[in-house]
């Protein structure tokens, strides 16, 4: 096995996208567009089909036309000859879905990343749990995280992105497969800073969506994304993330993208709780994988395991759980020993 990847790509790269939900598919759009042979997998043989043959995904894209690319069911077909890998399967079964292709994945593949969860139980981000069961060395791991609304980017509106790996060299060659003229990718090398960033924001999301439910105007939105922001960059800095990678297109981008906008299944489902639904309820009318639910615990878990103070997540996580009525998180909240604003 090769620890190093190439330098650069035989053309046109061939790339295999698992997971076949709204971002996988959307992504699998980019890497196409950007004149990648694409492979896209997934469980569901009417949606793969159709992706393949009309280059359509009508479940999760409904009225995109998708440029033409490969659709399967089947991870051999998907994997063979794919020197990059993108993974985009809900986070808390990326384990069992990765596990199950251990041994389709060519030897010198890059393996991208673009989910945004912390596994529950183990408190892994994916990158680690995409290397701990594909055995990968860091040259060989990327993730992809920004203000990346699938919806918009399918409609091929201009956005950016954070590729990051350990190695610049892969981190280029990812932004390279993906760079289109709607899509742009910047390197970083903070891998676990932008994937904390990817994964907290959703949880100060769900509190974003919460706020609006209960009738709370902009003042209440703009704090919560800040002191949100806070909350990123002190568990960031504790796990040994650089500090500028929370004012970039991963931190501050995509917590501003996600808490604003009612096309983030995150903020739509705080927004139903806000609103009066249990969180049954609100998960079965959203829709869509919102992983800030589960990642809420998985985060604060973290969080105490590093003393780290993390607020509107522990309020997040007691209301979600029915051990604090909604009506109360915002008194909580503000109830706190008065502090320093800057002081750490
Ligand atoms: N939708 C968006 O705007 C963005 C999503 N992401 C991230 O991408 C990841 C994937 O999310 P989406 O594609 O949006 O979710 P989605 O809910 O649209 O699709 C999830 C896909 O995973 C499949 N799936 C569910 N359980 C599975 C299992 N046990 N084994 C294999 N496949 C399974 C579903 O069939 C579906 O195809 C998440 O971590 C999300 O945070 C990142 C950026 C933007
Ligand atoms: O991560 C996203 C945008 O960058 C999508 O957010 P949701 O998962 O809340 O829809």
């Amino acid at each position: 096995m090769s620890a190093t990847p190439p330098v650069s790509l035989p053309e046109p790269t061939k790339v295999a996208v698992l997971g076949a939900g709204s971002m996988g598919t959307t992504f699998a759009m980019v890497l196409a567009d950007a004149g990648c042979d694409v492979t896209l997998w997934g469980r569901d043989a009417v949606v793969l089909d159709a992706v393949d043959q009309t280059h359509r995904n009508e479940k999760y894209l409904p009225g995109v036309q998708l440029p033409a690319m490969h659709g399967t069911t089947d991870p051999a077909v998907a994997l063979k000859g794919a020197s990059i890998v993108v993974v985009s399967v809900p986070s808390q079964v990326a384990r069992a879905t990765l596990s199950s292709m251990k041994d389709l994945v060519e030897p010198d593949a890059v393996v991208v990343s673009l989910m945004k969860g912390v596994e529950l139980g183990t408190d892994r981000r994916m990158s680690q749990v995409m290397a701990e069961v594909l055995d990968l060395p860091d040259e060989r791991v990327a993730v992809v995280s920004g203000p990346n609304l699938a919806p918009e980017i399918a409609e091929r509106q201009p956005t950016a992105t954070v590729v990051a790996s350990r190695s610049e060299a892969t981190a280029q060659l990812v932004a390279d497969a993906c760079s289109t003229g709607y899509f742009r990718p910047y390197t970083n090398t903070d891998v676990v800073g932008v994937e904390l960033c990817g994964a907290v924001k959703n949880i100060i999301a769900l509190a974003a969506g919460m706020a609006q439910g209960q009738g709370f105007g902009w003042n209440t939105l703009a704090t919560l994304i800040t002191r949100g922001l806070v909350e990123i960059t002190r568990l960031g800095l504790a796990l040994g993330a650089e500090p500028a990678t929370f004012s970039g297109l991963a931190g501050m981008g995509d917590l501003t993208a996600t808490c604003a906008s009612p096309l983030s299944r995150n903020h739509r489902l705080g927004k139903h709780i806000g609103e009066g639904l249990t969180l049954a309820e609100a998960i079965k009318v959203t829709g869509g994988t919102a992983e800030g639910v589960k990642s809420s615990e998985s985060v604060l878990e973290l969080a105490r395991a590093h003393d780290v103070e993390m607020p509107i997540t522990a309020g997040v996580v007691e209301v979600l759980a029915g051990k604090l009525p909604l009506a109360d998180l915002a008194a909580t909240l503000l109830a706190r020993p008065k502090k320093s604003e800057v002081a750490g």
